[in-house]
């Protein structure tokens, strides 16, 4: 199934075709460089060359007039800018919990493709979604037609599911952060969770929200004590998965309102996250009002 869109079809079969490759050469990548990236986290090597990777090949694509990533300070323009013109901004995220390189775990690659200029809302995406770097690599899209998730082998990309829903049971949760750290409001609110789900979590955002998307329930980087602004970046991160799971019928939020509507001041700006179930999302922003 192709996306109806022909720039956003490129860049879907762009990170499709490039994503067994990354897979592939994350083997003798898994150290870290001596740098870091404008979030003050050390980069590994596979953070560096996923990104250069990516924007070589997504900045060359017709249509698509600005590159940015989380491991570069600055958007790339590559052809028309966003704001005078029908180009298409892309922001990725070239390797999600890339810390997990190490005891070799879930990682995976996010994506979103924004009608305007970067840093801009949520609610401009056109479409969104991740690779995921599992015992099998699959990918998620959503655009404004449906959400569909994909098997990805050597280039090719085959449908295995159309019109992908969260369930309306949910079933799994996850939070980030040590427990400690969390103010007392949201340690209330996992607390009466934690009784009701199962724990899912395995500290790479695409892995845990997938395991939300295939089960239900929720999953959440709140807002620390230490970090009120939250660990995950909303450009990045946030936007693209809260743009996934609105539109498999789930909502998202920062804590007090949706992350598609919130106006952003830098491009690496941080946000609280939280994904998953509707009437979980609700309860989520009652407990901290
Ligand atoms: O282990 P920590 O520090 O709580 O962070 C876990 C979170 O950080 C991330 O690894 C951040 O993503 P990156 O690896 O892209 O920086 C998320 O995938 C994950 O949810
Ligand atoms: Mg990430
Ligand atoms: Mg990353």
């Amino acid at each position: 199934m192709t996306v109806s869109d022909p720039v956003v079809e490129d860049v879907v079969a762009t990170i499709s075709r490039s994503a067994t490759e990354i897979r592939q050469g994350l083997i003798g990548r898994r150290g870290t460089v001596d740098e870091q990236n404008p979030s003050g986290e050390t980069q590994a090597e596979a953070d560096v060359w996923a990104d250069e990777l990516l924007s070589d090949r997504i900045a060359g694509i017709d249509g698509v007039g600005q590159y940015a990533s989380e491991e570069r300070a600055a958007v790339v323009d590559c052809g028309d800018d966003p704001a005078a013109s029908s180009a298409y901004a892309v922001a990725v995220d070239p390797l999600d919990g890339s810390s997990n390189l190490q005891s070799n775990n879930a990682m995976g690659t996010i994506f979103g493709v924004y009608d305007a200029a970067l840093p801009a809302r949520g609610d401009s995406l056109v479409a969104a979604g991740y690779v995921l770097y599992g015992p099998i690599t699959t990918m998620v899209l959503a655009t404004d037609e449906t959400v569909s998730e994909y098997e990805l082998t050597g280039g090719e990309r085959t449908l295995i599911e159309r019109d992908v829903t969260l369930p309306a049971e949910p079933v799994v949760y996850g939070f980030g952060g040590r427990v400690p750290d969390w103010p007392a409001d949201f340690r209330e609110y996992a607390r009466e969770i934690e009784s009701e789900l199962k724990l899912r979590y395995g500290g790479a955002l695409i892995g845990d929200v997938n395991q939300v998307l295939t089960y239900g329930g929720t999953f959440g980087y709140p807002a620390l004590e230490s970090r009120p602004e939250g660990k995950l970046r909303l450009q990045f991160e946030g936007n693209p998965i809260g743009y996934v799971v609105e539109r498999a019928g789930g909502r998202s939020s920062n804590g007090s309102q949706s992350l598609l509507s919130v106006e952003p001041d830098d491009l690496h700006d941080r946000t609280p996250l939280h994904v998953g179930n509707d009437d979980l999302i609700e309860r989520l922003e009652a407990a901290l009002a």
